[in-house]
């Protein structure tokens, strides 16, 4: 590792001879495979870039100058770069290290990011920010093509079009999203990359025409065309006609070729796009084989490249998956959306069942949605399968083409609830707090395996807009016996007694089923409310329970602003006098919950059921007497 060593902090690259840069990034490619194999993380996006960075960081200036990642995924080697080396002791750890680009961690990092295409967005304000500012500072991005099929992209490039500076904007191109990239944009794409065929091709037509007098006319004519024959001379045409300079596909593992065409680029005084071919998963024979499992892995034995932890139990997106199966089977109207998350979500299953019935949109959330609201107009009913933080996109197509219609849209929320390791960008915690006061909307969550199965089957039944959360992990398998009919807007009661009423929200049930114990250990009667509709309250059941309970707990996977409990608590205030009872709420306390594993984060803000046990038991004994 002694390349790697004398990289302690930003711009030290420039200190390392030209000719030692391969040795230095096959030492970045060690180094990422033990620290990913210990800790887990994006390891596939960040093996390809490891020549794309060093060429970046060789010609610009940290912190001075600003690159920004679009998603952020693969800047583990820009991490390095710029002295954290160390820091990857804690990667994705409470407290350590980010997997993603963060402005507090760094002044090496110029904008956060984790959700993906707000990246050109982001570069273009830098731009212009600087010359507003009189600055000289290059500003680039890193933009995967998986993320050129995210609309906001296209916003960007439209924009960056009639921008009259300098920005660079380099397309890393491995020809992958998570699973396989859709789309015409990734098709184009795919065309220039297959560039030697396609040179050849070109060479080939062009020297035939130059045989001859005619033909020279013609090529020179070709040549000038703006139609489609024009792109056999002049790759990235699309780029071009916008008003880009386009400059590729050149080999995003050349590190000279790359240094030298960045070196041009940052001289112009207009945008320009670079288009850059690389491998998913370079210099790791598993992960370039599957990129896809590799893409983000949980630790891993670097030998045999077996994640460690064996799946014990199936998870929520498993049993989602195979009951969209069934569902499918039954209900020839059911169809399956997801936005270039097949794996992620599971839809795989469906995409094998039903190929024609399934839909991968790209990264396209807000179009997703959109396009699910014509399905079900035309009588289909759409399931849109979405991770809850990246469905913060489709706020208002949800609100706009779904709600004000009523139409019958499933949204399968995925990743609802603390994430963990990825932290803040990905923390599903919003989706109840936006969704509960659409019109016409109901947000269900499921306390265990059997329910959200029975919830897909009510949703079907169900005519009109409605959501279904679950949270990443282990399905509980808690409360098999307890099954009753899910009935609208009502919630199920688990165990009644009188004393403190619990009410749990999802897959909370499993922290609640500890915290009763907890509780009754100390002699507490506890009623257990499992709440099933999340955003609306029984208060047929709150009124029976006011008159026998003096302490009302939640708990909740969502930030208390907008969640269950401040419904709840609201409505307590309401019927009640203040000194009748305490309200206790275990809903996320923190605007924004950083990295961490889920019991950690839950224990940091006291929301765990040893948490909510010390502040519950003193308030019970308070009403007692
Ligand atoms: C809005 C949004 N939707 C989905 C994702 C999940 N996601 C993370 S990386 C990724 C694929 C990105 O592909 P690409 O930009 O080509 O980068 P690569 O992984 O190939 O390096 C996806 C779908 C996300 N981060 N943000
Ligand atoms: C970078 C990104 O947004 C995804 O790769 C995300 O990290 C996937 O999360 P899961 O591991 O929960 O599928
Ligand atoms: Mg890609």
């Amino acid at each position: 590792m002694h390349m790697l060593e004398k990289i302690t902090k930003e711009n030290d690259i420039k200190q390392i001879e030209r000719q030692d840069y391969p040795a230095l990034a096959a030492e970045i490619r060690d180094f990422l495979i033990e620290k990913v194999s210990i800790h887990g993380g994006h390891l596939a996006s960040n093996l390809g870039t490891v020549e794309l960075t060093m060429a970046l960081h060789a010609v610009m200036n940290f912190p001075e100058d600003k690159l920004i990642f679009d998603v952020g995924h693969q800047s583990y080697t820009h991490k390095i770069l710029t002295g954290r080396k160390d820091a990857f002791e804690t990667l994705r750890q409470y407290d350590g290290l980010s997997g993603f680009p963060k402005r507090n961690e760094s002044p090496c990092d110029a904008f956060d990011t984790g959700h993906s295409s707000t990246g050109i967005s982001a570069a273009m304000g830098y731009s212009i920010a600087r010359d507003l500012c009189g600055g000289d500072e290059k500003v680039a991005v890193v933009i995967g093509d998986g993320s050129l099929t995210g609309g906001m992209a296209y916003e960007a490039l439209n924009g960056l079009a009639q921008l009259k500076t300098g920005c660079v904007v380099v397309i890393n191109d491995n020809n992958m999203s998570i699973g396989k990239n859709v789309g015409g944009l990734s098709k184009y794409l795919n065309e220039i990359r297959l560039g030697n065929a396609y040179n050849e091709l070109k060479t080939g037509v062009e020297s035939s025409l130059m045989g001859s007098k005619t033909g020279k006319k013609i090529a020179k004519v070709l040549k000038r065309s703006k139609d489609n024959i024009k792109q056999f001379f002049v790759p990235g045409m699309f780029f071009e006609e916008l008003g880009i300079t386009y400059v590729g596909p050149i080999d995003g593992h050349d590190i000279n070729q790359m240094i030298t065409t960045f070196q041009h680029a940052f001289r112009l005084d207009k945008p320009i796009i670079i288009h850059v071919k690389t491998k998913k998963g370079k210099g790791y024979g598993y992960a370039e084989r599957h990129p896809d499992y590799f893409h983000g892995i949980a630790p891993f034995d670097r030998i045999s490249g077996k994640v460690l932890a064996a799946k014990k139990t199936s998870c929520y997106t498993d049993i989602f998956a195979k009951k969209m199966v069934k569902l499918g089977e039954t209900h020839e109207d059911v169809v399956a959306i997801t936005a270039a998350m097949a794996q992620g979500t599971g839809l795989v299953r469906f995409e094998e069942a039903y190929p024609k019935r399934f839909f991968d949109v790209g990264i396209a959330e807000q179009h997703a949605v959109t396009f699910a609201a014509g399905m079900a107009a035309a009588g289909m009913v759409p399931v849109v399968a979405i991770y809850s933080s990246f469905l913060q996109r489709s706020y208002d197509q949800i609100l706009h083409d779904v709600c004000l219609q009523k139409l019958h849209v499933i949204l399968a929320i995925d990743r609802a609830g603390l994430v963990g390791q990825d932290g803040e960008t990905h923390q599903g915690i919003y989706d109840l707090a936006y969704l509960s006061h659409m019109p016409h909307m109901i947000v269900l969550a499921p306390k265990n395996r059997y329910e959200l199965e029975a919830m897909l089957d009510y949703a079907y039944a169900y005519d009109g807009p409605i959501a279904i959360r679950y949270p990443r992990g282990s399905a509980y398998k808690g409360h098999a016996d307890i099954q009753t009919p899910i009935v609208y807007g009502k919630s199920e009661v688990i165990q009644e007694a009188s004393g403190v009423a619990v009410f749990s929200c999802g897959h909370m049930m499993e922290e609640a089923d500890r915290l009763v114990e907890r509780l009754e250990a100390k002699q507490i009667p506890v009623t257990l409310v499992n709440v099933r509709f999340q955003s609306m309250l029984d208060t047929e059941l709150l009124d029976r329970l006011m008159k026998t309970h003096t302490v009302f707990v939640t708990l909740e996977d969502t930030i208390m602003q907008g969640g269950y409990g401040e419904k709840l608590h609201a409505y307590l205030a309401e019927k009640n006098s203040p000194e009748q009872y305490t309200f206790i709420s275990g809903a996320i306390p923190l605007p924004s919950v950083p990295q961490g594993t889920i019991p950690e984060l839950r224990h940091h803000m006291q929301i765990d059921a040893e948490g909510l046990a010390e502040k519950i038991v003193p308030c019970y004994k308070k009403h007692l007497k």
